[in-house]
């Protein structure tokens, strides 16, 4: 089936209603039009007719059926634009649902896929190009083919010959579609994206590193790759703009022969047959003829919908498997209660104690509790065992046979040359990526299986890039626990000792952090991510170069503020070169040729 068809289905599946109540309203002012047009030639026609001949005329009733047909128009227009748009939006509300979640529950191409701010920019566009398939294709093609059908059903009853313009009329009607959608407009439609995606990264590179740029005389040569871009653009558009006006002439002609139509069944109806009155007035031939001429405009709704008929299909096919993909991210996620005491602890129940040390969680069924530490006794916190892990299109393993074991409450840190494999670590441990071979167990159970929703919340990442929003600072920190009242976010705040600095702001916790968390210093940000993350008790934090690029003092800080984990029971695994850092660790582990080459 085709994207544009599956795409149809799935909204009609979604809102039958509302799909159906619109299509039904579009045709009140598409017929009241009609009418409307017909009956007001008729009537200044009858008008002129009754006046020429000095008879009296009723033109109370006429009148009247004017305002109503005008109104009725009004009314149909603004209940069909209500309903459809309405109808629209809500599927679009849930596409977006799915497929976001769809987005989200992909492998991750490699830990450090890039550029996914983009795709995201490309999926947005995609869905809100979604629109047009029903309101701009659906919407008047019914109205069209039941006018069309209503007009062939008048040609049967009033002269067949009428059929035949009628029949050409719909041929050419055919053929504009097919025009618009032709193969070769796919492959223009393909590179328009491309040009545009290429005009948006450039100029995202453009906006990020126009200080560089300017310093090393770039400027000139990354404008002109934009506008070089956007010429392509223009090019791949006009093969599309051609199609486009070529199938808006066949509509205009269709609509002629449609007209032409009319004339063929009206003209000799309105000639006076010999020796009697003729069988149609010649009001009601100009009347039916405006008629004609309204179904013309009728017609011309469906030229941008078939204009933009390639573009809407490409979008549907890149969102419609992501949407599929989220629908079945969803169910899952809706069946998870249902599941057995095998999956442990699913989302919404309450875990264990923060003190993972005394945690007896049952084991997975089908996997076996892993033996305790042998030389402590107690269960780790997180393991490494025999992991191998290859980014894709590498000639060698990044980690090979690689063992590491956490204990519950205890700080590590990973140290080892640049490019040894830490961050892939931290990225292994936090299921951003997978392992080609080996286990990696969360606790007794292996990380595999941990629903989504439990892993976040029992493992905090935090990098030396905070990710804050453009948000107030409570929602920033409600991010990690949406339901954490006032008092706990001011509890968390105080534990990375922000407290003071958010109350001396007037907004308090409602004060807005600008894009990336504007507004805040370096170390701030970075104890807001600190204090986001607490608020969820996280049994593992893992950290990345926490306190790069600050200075000793807000470096110290940032630190002190990780014994507020520490208190908690959490578990810490550390990747840094500094000697700040290596001074809290309990154990440091040097990293190098895929696997823990020492211990300190
Ligand atoms: N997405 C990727 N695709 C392919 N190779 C990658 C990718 N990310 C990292 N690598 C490679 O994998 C190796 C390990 O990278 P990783 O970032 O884990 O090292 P690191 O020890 O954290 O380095 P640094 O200390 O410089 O941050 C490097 O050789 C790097 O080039």
């Amino acid at each position: 089936m085709s994207p544009l068809r599956s795409l149809i289905r799935r909204q009609f599946a979604d809102q039958r209603g509302p799909f159906l109540i619109g299509v039904a309203l579009a045709l009140v002012p598409a017929l009241c039009g009609l009418l409307l047009l017909g009956l007001a030639g008729w009537f200044i026609t009858a008008c002129a007719v009754a006046g020429a001949a000095g008879l009296a005329v009723n033109y109370f009733t006429p009148s009247a059926l004017i305002r109503a047909l005008a109104i009725g128009r009004t009314a149909g227009r603004y209940g069909e634009r209500l309903m459809t748009h309405d109808a629209t939006f809500r599927f679009l509300a849930r596409l977006r649902g799915a497929v976001f979640a769809g987005f989200a529950s992909r492998r991750p191409a490699s830990a450090g896929e890039s550029r996914s701010g983009l795709r995201l920019a490309r999926l947005t566009l995609d869905i809100d190009q979604l629109d047009r398939a029903y309101l701009r294709f659906v919407v008047p093609l019914s109205v069209v083919s039941v006018v069309l059908a209503g007009g062939a059903v008048l040609a049967v009853l009033l002269a067949p010959a009428a059929l035949v313009p009628l029949a050409v009329g719909v041929v050419l009607l055919t053929l504009a579609a097919r025009i618009v959608a032709r193969r070769q407009l796919a492959t223009a439609a393909r590179r328009m994206e491309a040009a545009e995606e290429a005009m948006r990264l450039r100029s995202a590179d453009f906006v990020a590193g126009r200080r560089d740029l300017a310093i090393y005389g770039g400027l000139p040569a990354a404008t002109d790759a934009i506008l070089d871009a956007g010429a392509r653009r223009a090019r791949a558009e006009d093969p599309l703009e051609r199609a486009a006006s070529l199938a808006e002439g066949l509509v205009t002609i269709s609509g002629q022969l449609i007209l032409a139509a009319g004339l063929i069944v009206l003209v000799p109806a309105a000639a006076p047959v010999a020796g009697g009155e003729a069988s149609l007035s010649a009001a009601l031939v100009v009347g039916l003829l405006l008629t004609g001429l309204g179904l013309t405009e009728a017609l011309s709704s469906l030229v941008p919908g078939l204009a933009g008929l390639t573009r809407t299909e490409r979008a549907a096919a890149r969102v419609l498997p992501l949407a599929e993909a989220g629908d079945a991210a969803q169910a899952e996620r809706r069946s998870a209660p249902a599941r057995g005491p095998q999956d442990g602890p699913v989302a919404g129940t309450t875990l264990p104690p923060a003190d993972a040390g005394t945690m007896t969680q049952p084991a997975a069924a089908g996997t076996m509790t892993p033996p305790a530490d042998a030389g402590t006794g107690i269960q780790p916190a997180l393991c490494f065992e025999a992991v191998r892990f290859t980014y894709p299109g590498a000639a060698r393993p990044v980690l090979e046979d690689f063992d590491l074991s956490l204990a519950p409450g205890e700080t590590v840190c990973l140290v080892g040359p640049s490019g040894c494999g830490k961050s892939t670590v931290l990225a292994l441990a936090a299921r951003l990526t997978r392992p080609d071979d080996g286990l990696i167990r969360l606790g007794d159970r292996p990380l595999s299986t941990i629903p989504e929703a439990e892993l976040r919340r029992r493992l905090a990442v935090i990098s030396q890039k905070p990710v804050l929003f453009n948000d107030t600072i409570a929602e920033n920190l409600r991010l990690a626990a949406p339901q954490a009242s006032p008092e706990a976010l001011w509890a968390a705040l105080d534990q990375v000792g922000l407290a003071d600095t958010v109350a001396a702001r007037p907004d308090g916790l409602s004060a807005m952090l600008g894009e990336g968390g504007a507004g805040l210093s370096g170390g701030e940000a970075r104890r807001l991510t600190l204090a986001r993350a607490l608020l969820t008790r996280p049994e593992i934090v893992l950290l990345d170069e926490v306190t790069e690029g600050l200075d000793e003092a807000t470096a110290a800080g940032v630190l002190a503020s990780l014994g507020a984990f520490r208190s908690q029971g959490a578990s810490l695994l550390l990747i840094s070169h500094r000697r700040r850092e290596l001074a809290l660790a309990d154990r440091i582990l040097r990293l190098e040729g895929g696997r823990i080459a020492a211990t300190a």
